[in-house]
């Protein structure tokens, strides 16, 4: 990517950190390959059933980088709904989602000794970089002793558009 596009997505970033209240948006995969040094070993903070999370850099703040497996049998509808969700979900309780990143290249292979294109994707969720050890832990802290189902239900609420701007704000 062009230097000064780059600096430029880096600053929007940085900007979106520091205000609580901007949208989570569409982020450029150079960006996040820029931020995660193109998802170098390195960076790798965790893994799941569903993702490789990696730590970026913007400026002197951080950011926790989903990658999600490029073996997942995923439909497109899938990711969509997980994004919609996810901006749907703004709460002091929950960890705040930055952006989303859908992107598929066409890349030749070799298939059986035949020339075919292939589509490859990437699917990234971006999130605040959240300190502590164990988000577990971050979410017992911060949830102020709701029990698993009562989190359950807000985070139910939340996606079903159910939640009112009183309890639901994104204090
Ligand atoms: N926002 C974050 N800040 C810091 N570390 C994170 C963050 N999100 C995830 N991690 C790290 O990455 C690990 C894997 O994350 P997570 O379990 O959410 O992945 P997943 O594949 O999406 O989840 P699951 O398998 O539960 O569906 C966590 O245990 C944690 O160490």
């Amino acid at each position: 990517m062009d230097g000064k596009i780059s600096i430029r997505y880096k600053v929007d970033l940085e900007r979106m950190l520091l205000n609580g209240s901007a949208q989570p948006t569409h982020m450029q995969l150079s960006l996040l390959e820029d931020i995660t040094d193109c998802f170098s070993d390195d960076q790798q903070i965790g893994s799941g059933g569903f993702a490789v999370v990696y730590k970026g850099i913007v400026g002197k703040r951080m950011v926790a980088m989903k990658k999600l497996s490029q073996t997942l049998d995923m439909h497109e509808n899938k990711f969509h709904k997980e994004v919609e969700c996810l901006m749907k979900a703004k709460h002091k309780n929950i960890v705040r989602f930055l952006g989303y990143c859908s992107d598929t290249q066409g890349r030749i292979a070799d298939y059986e000794g035949k020339f075919v294109m292939a589509d490859l994707r990437n699917w990234l969720l971006c999130f605040e970089y959240v300190p502590n050890e164990s988000l577990d832990k971050y979410i017992t802290d911060a949830s102020g002793g709701l029990e698993w189902g009562e989190r359950y239900q807000i985070i139910k609420g939340i996606c079903e558009g159910n939640c009112t701007e009183r309890r639901f704000g994104t204090s």
